[in-house]
């Protein structure tokens, strides 16, 4: 039987979110993300973006409702099972979070090395990495040497070399150039094609129309404002 959730990444049902005692930051969140497909998340300062991620990368839980990941809920996933969720997860801050003393190389190695890959495994998925995102000349430099465009490949690359199945980026743009922001968007895109779920948050709007298959999503107040009914599950077919 095919669930109603087939081909659905992310599920909220109900979802709320409070911090501490005070309103909810997140209310009443219904929506799904379909496996493959390209988003953007906007909304006002404060309206709860980086909240809503990092619900999705599983570093906060909700006050209420279901969040399923790959179709299993993850509000009741036993904490052992939490790891293995995460890799299938990447991550993207605005402020890059690289490690400021291991070099570019090590630093996109880190998933690997953190996850037991062996040493003779290590080095050619590393060296694609740093080729795709630009930077194989860059190999040795550590963080704080890098402009804010190649810090940001670096953690791009660090975020995907584990092969993620969905990837969620916070303001990725927002310590870049306009022509680096262009550049990066261009890494999501062919991120994309090959076959990889993409959610970014941004304020600016003036990236969205540079994806022309994204759907948006607008968030206000803590809720999802969905005027097209895209959002919605099932998901539309064909
Ligand atoms: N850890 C926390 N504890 C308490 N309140 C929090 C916490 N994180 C966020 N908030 C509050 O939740 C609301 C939403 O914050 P959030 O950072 O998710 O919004 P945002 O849309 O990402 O904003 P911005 O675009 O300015 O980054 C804000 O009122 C914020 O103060």
């Amino acid at each position: 039987m095919v669930s109603a959730d087939a081909g659905n990444i992310v599920q909220f049902d109900n979802v709320g979110l409070r911090y501490g005692s005070g309103v909810e930051t997140l209310s009443d969140l219904n929506f799904s993300l379909a496996a493959g497909a390209f988003y953007f998340l906007t909304g006002p300062s404060g309206a709860g973006k980086s909240s809503l991620l990092r619900l999705i990368y599983l570093a906060q839980r909700p006050s209420r409702g279901v969040i399923r990941m790959f179709g299993e809920d993850v509000v009741t996933l036993p904490r052992q099972r939490m790891p293995g969720f995460r890799r299938r997860i990447g991550v993207v801050f605005q402020d890059f979070r690289l490690v400021p003393h291991l070099s570019a190389y090590e630093n996109i190695a880190l998933p690997l090395r953190v996850n037991g890959v062996a040493e003779a495994d290590i080095d050619q998925p590393v060296r694609e990495m740093l080729e795709w995102v630009g930077l194989s000349g860059r190999a040795n430099a550590k963080p704080p040497t890098l402009s804010g465009g190649e810090q940001q490949r670096v953690a791009i690359a660090r975020a995907v070399i584990g092969r993620p199945e969905i990837l969620v980026a916070d303001e990725p743009t927002g310590n870049v150039d306009p022509e680096m922001a262009e550049r990066l968007l261009y890494l999501f895109e062919a991120l994309n094609k090959l076959g990889t779920t993409i959610l970014v948050a941004t304020h600016d709007l003036h990236l969205v129309p540079r994806v022309p298959s994204a759907q948006l999503m607008r968030l206000d107040k803590g809720h999802i404002a969905d005027p097209t009914g895209m959002l919605r599950y099932p998901p539309r077919r064909g």
